[in-house]
């Protein structure tokens, strides 16, 4: 047995950085706490929180080097660690609520890291973290990925607004003030998103330009009440 959840329904929210999911997945919970369901919601990293998240912020730091030097199937450890030290509270979660969201999980991890390895080694590397992560770990697996699909020079627009970190004293960190790897970590997602049935996306540009908050948390709360199989009320 390799899923331990109770009854919650799982859902992630995705996307390349500054893409809006911190603020979605906390509208999200809003919404449906407000229509009567049962939710808990959690991020990832965790950087005040665990050893491995505190080495994440290091790694963003720099501190381990630039992205080139280092080996994404390394890399990888550093986020699976933190998820695996916050397994309990995970699980906890997962038996107390009934839907659980998550803002960033084992799918960033998927993204992030095959986005820097090429074509041919994208499979054996999803494969490596899904197995240790779901399998060697024990963590439970999403049932719907949403995934909120940005194009990079809007994400890099959005960052900017972003307010002030806990795990850097930057501006940017060291993936997000990359703009080639960012791009590559969007196709990472988008090809992701065709490939599976379980995930969903959402398009956070249109002819308009960028949509509107509103207009994009009403997509993700639909998609979720589906997912939950239940209607919830929208209380606005
Ligand atoms: N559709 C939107 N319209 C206007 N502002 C937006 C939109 N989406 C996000 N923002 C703003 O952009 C900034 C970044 O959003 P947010 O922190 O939710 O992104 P994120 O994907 O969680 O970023 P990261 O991955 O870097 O943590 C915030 O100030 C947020 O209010
Ligand atoms: C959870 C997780 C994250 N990442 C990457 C994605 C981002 O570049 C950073 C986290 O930055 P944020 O501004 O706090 O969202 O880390 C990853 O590669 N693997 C993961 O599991």
């Amino acid at each position: 047995m390799t899923d331990e959840r109770d009854t919650a329904v799982i859902v992630a929210v995705e996307g390349i950085d500054g893409s809006g999911k911190g603020t979605q997945a906390k509208r999200l919970a809003e919404a449906m706490t407000a229509g009567g369901v049962n939710v808990e919601l959690m991020s990832f990293p965790r950087y005040g929180e665990t050893f491995f998240g505190r080495r994440v912020g290091d790694f963003l730091n720099g501190r381990f080097g630039e992205l080139s030097e280092l080996d994404p199937f390394l890399v990888s450890l550093l986020y699976s660690g933190d998820r695996y030290e916050s397994r309990e509270v995970i699980l906890e979660k997962c038996r107390s609520a009934e839907l659980v969201i998550f803002d960033r999980y084992v799918p960033s991890n998927i993204a992030h890291q095959t986005a820097k390895v090429a074509l041919e080694n994208r499979q054996e590397l999803r494969e490596w973290i899904e197995h240790i992560e779901y399998e060697i770990f024990r963590l439970p697996r999403p049932d719907r990925v949403i995934l909120l699909d940005t194009p990079v020079d809007v994400s890099q627009e959005l960052i900017d607004r972003k307010e002030k970190r806990t795990y850097t004293d930057q501006a940017k960190d060291l993936q997000e003030s990359n703009v080639a790897y960012m791009q590559k970590v969007r196709d990472a997602y988008k090809s992701l998103a065709d490939q599976n049935d379980c995930w969903s996306l959402i398009n956070v540009v249109d002819d308009g330009g960028l949509r509107s908050l509103g207009a994009i948390a009403a997509d993700v709360f639909s998609i979720a009440q589906s997912v939950l199989g239940r209607p919830v009320q929208q209380v606005t």
